[in-house]
């Protein structure tokens, strides 16, 4: 037997350890040398049956944030089992682990905390970052997701409990790319939070402050990249649910010197651009003819919009044109350049001349959309007077209502299907189950970053990629879209299953790296089969052996 795990961990020391704990499944010989001799029940466990018990267990919690509190509880005392579960039961466990139930755990993260994972960098920390991921325990790091919790999901500002969305994150790195768990790092930077619910909480476990801003909060980040960067020097760092004040401003500030991406803004453009160009599949029509109307104009709307205009734009359409097919509504209306208050650079190259409508409707009425894509946070934006009048216009219409968690989806599977009569083009943010209409089951499948995020990290830290350019969000947006099956647009999928997301990943991941072997940015040597050499190096949920059988 190869593959021998080394450790001088022993006795209960190995046993609390997540990375290396088997439980019951530790054998005779490990008992004996490891010095388990009693610690454990006398009957060695396969891996099989421990699977079957840890599911059993979450079987009977029938509340999800039971489940996932249990589901933690895995993570925390053993990663391989934790991680099997979810490679086996994805479909069942991934809205458990995250969107929607990830939010609530969110939520409540300072009630349910039980165990402490990843790294906790506060603003009372400046100066002594770096001794704080000093005491890290991970060997290597490849792969940072980090939050300052200031826009999570669409719950708003979590702050410290924000830490739930990196840890689910990395989560998926593992279970849908294969990325090694022990070379992940969740890292929630606590500068405050302007939340007063949590501030007036006795158990709110962040800082009791409101939220630093300006040069102090782009000091403590700057600390923290240059802390990480100096002891992991090839860590990927993936920013998540930062607010948009900070979104844009730390993208454009670190894309071109450290190998980074913004997932809300890169990576769900990615994920609905596949979308759009499944649709167009199932419409036999193309990107350049749509006319796109965004219900927001945050980070991830902007981000969609603008690798949208993109696509287009390989289609033929030159940049103004493609820009002018895109319009941003958001809480003050329809984004137009007669607004007072400047427009920031993401929305600008989309502002309408003038305001012909002020509420959503009114603007579907006067564009005339082929598409309404929602990442506005407002659950039950999209009306059913909306929808109608979507489905009134359009023989087809394209209906994303992408905000999470499921509270605050712009419209749900049923009412897009419904109020379309069965004819429209749906993706959503979080999961609903396939809906009967008039005969016909429909199975919308999400347009989350969840299908991308996974495989472009696995790229980029398979390549030891210097940057990150944001042309492998095209890439990989191209990837996915080609996995999308006619079965699965026959049933009204516009991605492919998750039961496929290692496929999916280890393909993504290969184009991304092979777009940054060939532009130079990567630190090895570009292997002769790049698929099989990303696929090989994807970990697998499997114990280790520590003895020599
Ligand atoms: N499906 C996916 O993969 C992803 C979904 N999202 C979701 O998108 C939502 C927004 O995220 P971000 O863009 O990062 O947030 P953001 O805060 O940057 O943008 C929110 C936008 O919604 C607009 N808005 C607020 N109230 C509105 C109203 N009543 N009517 C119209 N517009 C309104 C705001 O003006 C702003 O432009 C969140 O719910 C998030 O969970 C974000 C990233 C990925
Ligand atoms: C999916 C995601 O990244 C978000 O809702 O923020
Ligand atoms: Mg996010």
């Amino acid at each position: 037997m190869t593959d021998i795990k080394d450790t001088t961990l022993r006795g209960v020391n190995l046993l609390r350890n997540p990375w290396f704990n088997k439980s019951s499944a530790f054998t005779e010989k490990e008992r004996d040398e490891l010095g388990l001799r009693g610690l454990l029940p006398p009957r060695v466990s396969t891996f099989d049956e421990q699977v079957t018990r840890l599911k059993g267990i979450i079987d009977t919690y029938e509340k999800p944030i039971n489940k996932y509190i249990v589901l933690e509880g895995a993570h925390n005392s053993d990663e391989c089992l934790y991680f099997e579960l979810l490679v086996r039961y994805i479909d069942q466990f991934l809205p458990i682990v995250y969107t929607p139930t990830v939010g609530q755990a969110c939520l409540q993260y300072s009630h349910i905390f039980r165990y402490a994972r990843g790294l906790y960098v506060s603003s009372e920390d400046k100066g002594r970052v770096r001794q704080l991921v000093a005491n890290v325990p991970h060997k290597d790091v490849d792969i940072i997701v980090v939050t300052d919790g200031q826009r999570i999901l669409g719950l708003g500002d979590l702050g410290v409990n924000g830490m739930g969305i990196p840890v689910g994150k990395l989560a998926l790195y593992t279970a849908c790319a294969g990325v090694n768990p022990q070379k992940t790092l969740p890292v929630c930077i606590d500068v405050g939070t302007n939340n007063e619910e949590l501030l007036n909480d006795p158990l709110y476990m962040g800082l009791r402050q409101k939220r630093i801003t300006g040069p102090e909060y782009d000091a403590l980040i700057a600390e923290f990249v240059d802390a990480v960067r100096e002891r992991w020097p090839n860590v990927v760092i993936q920013f998540e649910d930062f607010h948009n004040s900070h979104a844009y401003d730390l993208l454009d500030q670190y894309k071109d010197k450290v190998p980074c991406f913004n997932d809300d803004i890169q990576g769900t453009a990615s994920v609905v651009v596949t979308g759009m160009f499944s649709a167009m599949r199932a419409l036999k029509q193309q990107l350049k003819d749509q006319k796109v109307l965004f219900l927001g104009a945050g980070s991830a709307a902007t981000g969609i919009a603008h690798l949208i205009a993109d696509a287009m734009v390989e289609e033929g359409l030159t940049r103004e044109e493609a820009l002018a097919r895109i319009k941003l509504f958001d809480s003050k209306g329809l984004v137009t350049k007669k607004r007072t208050a400047p427009l920031t650079p993401a929305k600008m190259p989309f502002a309408a001349e003038d305001a012909p409508a002020e509420t959503f409707l009114e603007a579907i009425r006067e564009i005339k959309p082929t598409a309404i894509i929602g990442v506005s946070a407002q659950g039950g934006a999209f009306t059913k007077e909306c929808l109608e009048e979507m489905a009134k216009i359009n023989e087809r219409p394209i209906i994303f209502a992408l905000s999470n968690p499921t509270s605050k989806a712009e419209c749900t599977a049923e009412e897009a299907y419904t109020y379309t009569d069965g004819r429209c083009l749906f993706a959503c943010g979080s999961p609903f189950k396939p809906v009967e209409y008039k005969g016909k089951t429909f199975v919308p499948r999400q347009g989350n970053n969840h299908y991308v995020f996974p495989g472009i990290g696995l790229g980029a830290i398979f390549s030891r990629a210097k940057l990150i350019p944001n042309e492998v969000f095209l890439v990989a947006a191209k990837v996915l879209a080609d996995m999308v099956k006619p079965e699965d647009l026959e049933r009204g999928s516009l991605y492919p299953a998750l039961s496929e997301v290692r496929e999916i990943s280890a393909e993504i991941g290969a184009a991304v790296a092979g777009y940054i072997f060939d532009k130079n940015l990567a630190e090895i040597e570009k292997p002769a089969d790049l698929k099989k050499a990303v696929k090989d190096a994807m970990w697998d949920p499997k114990h280790a052996h520590f003895i020599q059988e």
